[in-house]
């Protein structure tokens, strides 16, 4: 059984317009110009990174934005160019909501079950509706589109449908799987937040993580329901792969990540006696440092060899702390053998590190060679989608561009342009 990890590739609307209340990076660039060609090229870089470390990559595509079918619903009528510009003259918070390129956060697309954990014996997953937040309850209906195409093969797959939005769902950053290899059944662990009237949201309902593992046929003996620690939400860890992250037999996390550790801890070490604990005290890292730099935002994957690599931001160079503790971690005789940085500096600038970029799907062969191989990377597909970035992707976006009919044409027109190249037809998504 192999990983795959679906990437986002970053929309040409990609934009500072400081959506996301209790996210810390995307509230203090607010108003900030972007750089949507550069944000994707930095993505894709991370793509041919994974390919060139001899692992399997996909790729999900950016949604349709400024979405206007979504603001008739709002009673504005007309073509697109008309609705979008009645929506910035009468509320231009509205057209901010619509422009968002949010969808490339494929951590937050869906939470996926592999093969081995669920009661058919299919890998299941369940889009998220992330009703938190506007701009990205948005998401879900284009989302289910791309995943029932990619995994349509229902006799490996099996895709839910977003819950209720009343129940908010954040999808796999909320998450975590571990197994003594990915083909093993494993034990998932699902974080939710306890929802309170004052500070940051939290954003992921108890309920609904429940409602995702019953959905998925997971034995109740190989799951747990975790709290995420009300510490972590305040300090701006709106979803727990913020504060911690899973790969196969290790868990990597901040010390003050959940709400009672030693219960999680503890279920981990009774069905998985291999498991390794990197815990990190807030002595060496504070949650503060934690989340600045992205540090348990990284990508923690397994190599052909069966070493362990730590795929991390830029940013974790540039806290001491955190740069002493990773060198640290790489001179112990521990899993993790590498540390590779990748410049995401866009995506982080709204708050998506290395694992927010990325949904992980591991396989078997026979659901592999099920999935459209469309959603599927080698380097000269990603050589031609970055042409293709290169030319169509707007170099710079300002607060006040987004109000602007040149822009809205652009990003449909680079949008048609890559599901050409990809090989979907009109309509299909
Ligand atoms: N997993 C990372 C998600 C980051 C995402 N940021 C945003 O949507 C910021 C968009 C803006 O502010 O324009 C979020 O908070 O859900």
């Amino acid at each position: 059984m192999r990983e795959i990890n679906f990437d986002g590739l970053v929309g040409p609307s990609h934009n500072y317009a400081g959506l996301s209340f209790g996210n810390i990076a995307s509230a203090s660039n607010a108003g900030a110009v972007s750089a949507p060609r550069a944000a994707a090229l930095q993505g894709i870089d991370k793509m041919r990174h994974m390919l060139a470390l001899g692992l399997p990559q996909g790729l999900l595509l950016p949604h349709d934005r400024p979405d206007a079918t979504w603001l008739r619903q709002l009673g504005f009528a007309g073509d697109d160019d008309a609705v979008l510009a009645a929506a910035w003259r009468e509320d231009p918070g509205l057209l901010r909501n619509v422009a968002a390129a949010s969808a490339m956060w494929t951590a937050n697309a869906a939470t996926v079950s592999p093969a081995p954990d669920t009661s058919d014996g299919r890998c299941h997953l369940s889009v998220a509706n992330l009703s938190t937040m506007l701009h990205r309850s948005l998401e879900a209906p284009q989302t289910a589109r791309q995943l029932r195409l990619a995994f349509g093969d229902t006799r490996h797959f099996a895709v839910h449908d977003a819950l209720p939005a009343a129940l908010g769902d954040e999808g796999a950053a909320n998450f975590m799987r571990l197994a003594t290899h990915h083909g093993a059944r494993g034990v998932e662990l699902f974080v939710y937040g306890v929802r309170r009237d004052t500070g940051f949201p939290a954003r992921q309902n108890r309920a609904a993580s429940a409602a995702v593992a019953r959905r998925h046929g997971l034995d109740p003996a190989d799951t747990l329901l975790v709290e995420q620690s009300q510490a972590a939400i305040d300090a701006g860890a709106f979803h727990n792969d913020v504060v911690a992250v899973a790969n196969e037999t290790v868990l990597f996390t901040h010390e003050q990540a959940f709400e009672d550790p030693a219960a999680v801890y503890g279920f981990i070490r009774a069905r998985l006696p291999e498991a390794v604990i990197l815990e990190v005290p807030a002595s060496s890292v504070s949650l503060e440092a934690a989340i600045r730099s992205y540090l348990f935002n990284s990508q923690l994957v397994t190599l052909p060899d069966g070493t362990m690599a730590l795929i991390v931001p830029g940013e974790c160079r540039e806290l001491p702390a955190v740069w002493d503790w990773l060198q640290r971690l790489v001179a112990g005789n521990g899993p993790v053998r590498r540390i590779d940085v990748l410049d995401l500096r866009e995506s982080m600038r709204n708050g998506g590190g290395p694992a927010c970029l990325r949904l992980r799907v591991a396989v078997d062969d026979a659901a592999y060679a099920a999935i459209d191989p469309r959603f599927l990377l080698d380097p000269a597909r990603c050589d031609r989608i970055a042409a293709l970035v290169e030319r169509d992707w707007p170099e710079h976006i300002a607060p006040d561009d987004l109000g602007d009919p040149d822009l809205w044409r652009r990003c449909r027109t680079a949008r048609a342009a890559l599901l050409e190249t990809l090989g979907f037809g009109p309509g299909e998504l």
